[in-house]
């Protein structure tokens, strides 16, 4: 979206704060700090004021902080981060993580979600977390994307049809139908059903978020050659092609199984607009290579607005300042046009 056309003001973005120890605060603080240079929207974090402050010493940046509340967060961001201060003061450590800040990290992604619900903020931005860091604090969610859809059924009870999750960059867009899923559960997992019900989640949000009249939607094969009619697996012929065949019956331009390795060479991109991957790393292995800086983790499905930048925790750049913030800012512009589509 060109940036002229981004509102300044208005209802801002919430952005949680993610891992502590990775590097999302250094996200958030050079976001905020080179916001009038990337014409960023206003955002504010639920976070922890201490945290920033001693992250931003380390990266050496001059950030001017207040301490606000989600209806005040607009008006501060031309001359201050604001920050809604969620869960107790936390000591910055980067690169080593803290058991006790679990608790802050998962209440911040709640508090953000509800502040959507309650109509201060537009929609949010997840900073990375640390999915085994949680794991071992209970947290019960394979990642944000499984999470967001427990918290829209709390909230919007009866308004989600299921959290997808799409990458999304300038040349590529790609969904995987199984998510955070051992592989050696994947054939398991992928049912006919599974596929139709999330191809028509994708279909309908390109449509109806994205602009697109009629997605072209490529399905990938599960097995090497597709299967290569059933000589190297069976699930492509009795899962993917009937899953495809009833798509094709509903008017959606759906295409496929097709052979996983040549799908993602420039020309083949040409012939879709979205490809649905069977399982986590088939699809975003080629999203992250092509587009790592400038793509977003959207989640769809869900009654509300969710962005992230598409890479995680990075430990070893935080505090650095050697992280770039490309992706994190594409996805509060993300956020931002999702929510003004009259901005597209
Ligand atoms: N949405 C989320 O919350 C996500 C969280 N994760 C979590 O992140 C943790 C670490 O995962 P990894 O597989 O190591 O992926 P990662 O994305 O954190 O790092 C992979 C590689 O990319 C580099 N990198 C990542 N972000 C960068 C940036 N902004 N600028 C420059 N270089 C960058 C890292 O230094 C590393 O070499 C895991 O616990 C995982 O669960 C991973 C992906 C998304
Ligand atoms: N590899 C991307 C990823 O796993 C992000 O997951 P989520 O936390 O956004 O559900």
């Amino acid at each position: 979206m060109p940036r002229s056309k981004m509102r300044s003001s208005g209802k801002p973005v919430a952005i949680t704060l993610g891992e502590p120890a990775g590097i999302g605060p250094d996200l958030t603080l050079q976001a905020w700090f080179n916001r009038k240079r990337l014409g960023l929207p206003p955002f504010y974090v639920r976070g922890d004021l201490q945290l920033l402050s001693q992250r931003a010493e380390k990266l050496e940046l001059p950030v001017h902080f207040e301490s606000c509340s989600p209806e005040q967060a607009s008006d501060r961001f031309s001359h201050a981060l604001p920050v809604v201060q969620t869960g107790p003061s936390l000591t910055d450590t980067p690169g080593e993580e803290d058991p006790a800040a679990a608790a802050s990290v998962i209440a911040s992604i709640e508090a953000c979600v509800k502040d959507v619900f309650d109509g201060f903020a537009i929609g949010i931005v997840t900073n990375p977390i640390n999915k085994s860091a949680l794991y071992k604090a209970s947290f019960k969610h394979p990642g944000h994307t499984e999470f967001l859809g427990a918290l829209a059924e709390e909230n919007w009870p009866g308004q989600l049809s299921k959290p997808v999750m799409m990458i999304a960059g300038p040349d590529l867009m790609v969904v995987p139908v199984t998510i955070h899923v051992p592989l050696s559960a994947v054939p398991q997992q992928l049912t006919e059903d599974l596929i139709v019900e999330t191809a028509k989640i994708v279909a309908n949000d390109m449509t109806s978020r994205f602009g697109f009249k009629n997605p072209r939607l490529a399905l990938c094969g599960l097995n090497p050659h597709a299967g290569e009619n059933g000589a190297l697996g069976t699930e492509d012929q009795d899962v993917i092609v009937p899953a495809v065949e009833r798509l094709k019956a509903m008017g959606i331009a759906a295409s496929g199984p097709h052979p996983a390795d040549t799908m993602f060479h420039p020309e083949a991109r040409l012939k879709y607009d979205c490809a649905l991957g069977m399982y986590h790393d088939q699809v975003l292995v080629p999203a992250k290579t092509i587009g790592f800086d400038d793509s977003v983790n959207v989640t769809l499905g869900l009654p509300f607005i969710r962005t992230s930048p598409d890479h995680g925790t990075a430990y070893t750049l935080a505090g650095t300042g050697m992280a770039r913030i490309d992706s994190f800012c594409a996805a509060i512009r993300m956020a931002h046009a999702l929510a003004h589509p009259e901005t597209l």
